[in-house]
C-alpha cells in the first residue's frame, strides 16, 4: 500500500511514457492503478497482429491503428476519472522539444532501440527531468534511474556495437547458418529488391580476376527478353551455381575448409511450379508458403522446396508488389521477404554444408528476435514505478538499478544495485572532447557526417563547426545559398573544405534539438584495417570509467544491461547469459556483475523453494563495500 506522502506526489505528478509497446502496455495499467492521474504516452507504432500476445491491452480488432491511442482507450475504460494524452509519433520528432520535456516531472521509457533511448537521454539531460530507463530480452530485464549530475547518464558506458561478420566470410566463406541469413537478406535480398544505387558486396569477391564478358553486365537486371522465371532461374544459377564455380576456382580458399557445392536449376527437382493454392494467408499477407501449400513454419524444408519458395516469393514480389521493387529493406514482419529470405539462405547453407532451418528458426535470426516474456515486461514495468515514486518524492539516496536475471531453475531473480555516478569522461553528460582518427585527404565531409556524426554520436539536426566558420547544418529554415554551400561542403574532402580540417582541428558539434554539443579533436591517420575499421575513420576518448577495473563490480554498463539496452548485440541474438556467467569477472569485457566465483553468487541461488520471484540485497552490500573501499 502506498503511503499518503506517496499518494499525493503520484497524484500531483505528470509523466511521460516513451514507448507503448511490451513493456509500455503494462507500465501503462501499472501507473494507472498506483493512481497516476496525468499521463502522456508516446509511441510512432500501429498495433500488429504479432504484439497481441505480449501486449494486452491490444486487441485483434486493433491491428492497423495507433499504439499509444489504442492503449490510452484501453485504459480509460477502467481508469475513466484520469488524464492520459497519447501521441502517435516519433520522438525525435522536433514538437517534443526539452520545453515539451521540462512539463514533466518523470520520463519513463519502454523503447526497443538504441537510436531513440539516446535521444530521450539528451533531452531529460538538457530539460534536467529524472528518466527511468528499460529493457527486457526473454526473462533478462533491467530498470535503471537517471538524474543529472547524480547518477550516470544513458550514455556514460559505451554500448558495445552490434554484431558485425567479416565482408569475406559472408561472401565467400559462411560456416554457420547465420552468415547464410546476412548473405540473403543484406546481400541477395538488398540487390534484388533494394536500392540499386547503394554499394553492394555480392558480386566483388565471386567475381574477382574472372572478367567473363557474360557476367560482366548487371546479372541482377531483368532482361527485356526474359519472364520472371526465366529471370528467378538465371539468378538461381548465378548466385548458387556460377559464383560458386568462381569461389571455388581460388584454390587456396578451400585448403582448410570444406568446399562448397555449386547447385544449379537443373540439379534440383523444383516440379511444376504452376500453383493451385492462391498466395495470400489468413491474415492477407502474400506468401508462397501459401501457394505451395507448406503450412508450417517449425518444418525445415528440402533443398527443392526451399528452391521452389525461392522461384515462388521472386515471382509474387516482381508480379503482385512490382512498386516496391527498389525500395525495400528487409523487415521481419514482411511474411514474403521472411520467406524469400530464409529459402535463399537455406540454399546456400545446402551449397557449404550447413545444416538447414525452419521459417521459424530463420526468422528469429534475421530479426534478431528473442522471444519476448509478458512476465519480465511487467515486473520490469512494476520496477520503474516503484523508481518513478521515489523520482516523485526525491528519495534520490533510495534508488536501485534492478537486473531481473533467469534462475537456474528457470524462477526469475531480481537484483538491485546502487546507481553509478556520472561518467567524468562521459561526452554526452559531461564536456569532455572526442578525439576522431580519419584521413583527412580522403574523407568527405559525407562519410563524417553519415558514420560519425548520425550514426555514433546520434544527432537529429547537426551543427558542424570549424572555429566561427560553419561547415554544414540541417534545418528547415535555411536559406537556399546556405543549402547549396552545405551541399557542396558534403562531397569535399576534410582537408579541402572552405576552412581545411586537418590534423589537430577541434571541430564543435551540436544538436539544436537535443541541446547537446560536443567536441571533436581530428587526428590524421594514412591508412585504415578494411576488416576492422570498416568506416576508415576511429573515434575514442569516451571511456569507462577510470574508477573501474576489470575486475570490480559493475553496476550499468555491465555486459547484462549493454545487452539488454543496446540493440542487436550477440546476448540479444539469442544467447542468454546465465547467472554464473555474470557472477564471475569471465565476459569478454570482464565486466561481470559480481568479482569472482561462487562467493559472490546469492546464498539462495540454489535454494530448491517454489518461490517464482525472489530479490537478492547481495549484490547491492557487495556494491556498497566495493564503493567504500
Ligand atoms: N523513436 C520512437 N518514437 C516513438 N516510439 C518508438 C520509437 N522507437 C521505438 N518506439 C516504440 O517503442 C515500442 C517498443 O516496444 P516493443 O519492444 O514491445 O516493440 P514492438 O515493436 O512492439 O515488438 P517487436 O519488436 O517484438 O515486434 C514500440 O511500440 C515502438 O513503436
Ligand atoms: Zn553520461
Amino acid at each position: 500500500m502506498a503511503s499518503d506522502q506517496q499518494l499525493s506526489a503520484i497524484k500531483n505528478s505528470k509523466v511521460l511514457m516513451v514507448g507503448a509497446g511490451g513493456i509500455g502496455c503494462e507500465l501503462l495499467k501499472t501507473l494507472a492503478l498506483s493512481g497516476f492521474q496525468d499521463i502522456h504516452i508516446i509511441d510512432m507504432d500501429t498495433i500488429e497482429v504479432s504484439n497481441l500476445n505480449r501486449q494486452f491491452l491490444f486487441r485483434r480488432s486493433h491491428v492497423g491503428q495507433s499504439k499509444a491511442k489504442v492503449a490510452r482507450d484501453a485504459v480509460l475504460k477502467f481508469r475513466p476519472s484520469i488524464s492520459i494524452t497519447s501521441y502517435h509519433a516519433n520522438v525525435k520528432d522536433p514538437q517534443f522539444s526539452v520545453d515539451f520535456f521540462k512539463e514533466f516531472n518523470v520520463v519513463l521509457n519502454g523503447l526497443d532501440n538504441l537510436d531513440a533511448r539516446r535521444h530521450v537521454n539528451r533531452l531529460c539531460l538538457a530539460a534536467g527531468v529524472p528518466l527511468v530507463e528499460s529493457g527486457t530480452t526473454g526473462f533478462l530485464g533491467q530498470v535503471s534511474v537517471h538524474l543529472k549530475g547524480k547518477t550516470e547518464c544513458y550514455e556514460c558506458q559505451p554500448k558495445p556495437a552490434p554484431k558485425t561478420y567479416p565482408v569475406c566470410t559472408i561472401t565467400s566463406t559462411p560456416s554457420k547458418f547465420v552468415h547464410c541469413i546476412v548473405w540473403a537478406k543484406d546481400l541477395l535480398f538488398a540487390k534484388l529488391f533494394g536500392d540499386k544505387n547503394q554499394e553492394n558486396d555480392l558480386n566483388v569477391r565471386s567475381n574477382d580476376g574472372h572478367s567473363s564478358s557474360d557476367h560482366s553486365e548487371d546479372v541482377f537486371e531483368q532482361r527485356e527478353d526474359e519472364d520472371v522465371e526465366q529471370y528467378g532461374r538465371r539468378i538461381y544459377d548465378h548466385v548458387f551455381g556460377y559464383n560458386i564455380e568462381v569461389a571455388l576456382s581460388n584454390e587456396e580458399t578451400w585448403k582448410n575448409r570444406n568446399k562448397p557445392r555449386p547447385i544449379y536449376v537443373k540439379d534440383v527437382p523444383t516440379g511444376n511450379l504452376t500453383q493451385q493454392n492462391g498466395n495470400m494467408r489468413e491474415d492477407g499477407d502474400l506468401s508462397a508458403m501459401a501457394s505451395l501449400g507448406l503450412k508450417n513454419p517449425q518444418d525445415v524444408w528440402s533443398l527443392a522446396e526451399n528452391s521452389k519458395v525461392f522461384f515462388e516469393a521472386l515471382k509474387l514480389f516482381f508480379v503482385n508488389r512490382p512498386k516496391d521493387i527498389g525500395n525495400l529493406t528487409f523487415d521481419k514482419d514482411d511474411q514474403l521477404a521472411v520467406e524469400f529470405v530464409t529459402a535463399a539462405a537455406n540454399i546456400r547453407a545446402s551449397s557449404f554444408g550447413i545444416p538447414l532451418h525452419s521459417l521459424f528458426e530463420a526468422k528469429g535470426i534475421a530479426g534478431n528476435i528473442v522471444h519476448a516474456v509478458a512476465t519480465t515486461n511487467a515486473v520490469v514495468a512494476g520496477l520503474i514505478v516503484i523508481e518513478a515514486i521515489k523520482v516523485l518524492q526525491k528519495d534520490n539516496d533510495n534508488h536501485r538499478m534492478t537486473y531481473c536475471l533467469e534462475h537456474p531453475a528457470r524462477k526469475m531473480l531480481l537484483m538491485p544495485a546502487e546507481p553509478f555516478e556520472p561518467n567524468k569522461s562521459c561526452y554526452v553528460c559531461s564536456e569532455t572532447p572526442l578525439s576522431l582518427e580519419v584521413n583527412t585527404c580522403r574523407s568527405k565531409l559525407r562519410d563524417f557526417v553519415e558514420k560519425i556524426v548520425k550514426s555514433k554520436l546520434g544527432m537529429n539536426f547537426p551543427l558542424i563547426m570549424h572555429g566561427s566558420q560553419i561547415l554544414y547544418e540541417v534545418g528547415d529554415d535555411l536559406d537556399a545559398d546556405m543549402v547549396a554551400i552545405y551541399s557542396a561542403n558534403l562531397e569535399k574532402v576534410l582537408s579541402e573544405l572552405p576552412s581545411p580540417v586537418t590534423s589537430g582541428t577541434m571541430l564543435s558539434i551540436e544538436d539544436l534539438q537535443q541541446e547537446f554539443s560536443c567536441t571533436i579533436n581530428i587526428k590524421h591517420r594514412e591508412e585504415f584495417d578494411e576488416e576492422k575499421e570498416p568506416d576508415g575513420m576511429l573515434l575514442s576518448g569516451w571511456t569507462q570509467p577510470s574508477t573501474l577495473n576489470k575486475n570490480e563490480l559493475v553496476g550499468n554498463g555491465g555486459s547484462t544491461s549493454n545487452a539488454l539496452l543496446a540493440e542487436g548485440t550477440e546476448n540479444a541474438t539469442g544467447k542468454k547469459r546465465k547467472l554464473s556467467d555474470i557472477s564471475k569477472p569471465t565476459t569478454s569485457d570482464g565486466s561481470g556483475l559480481a568479482e569472482s566465483g561462487n562467493q559472490n553468487q546469492p546464498e539462495s541461488l540454489d535454494d530448491d523453494d517454489d518461490d517464482d520471484l525472489f530479490i537478492s540485497d547481495d549484490l547491492e552490500s557487495l556494491t556498497k563495500k566495493k564503493r567504500s573501499q
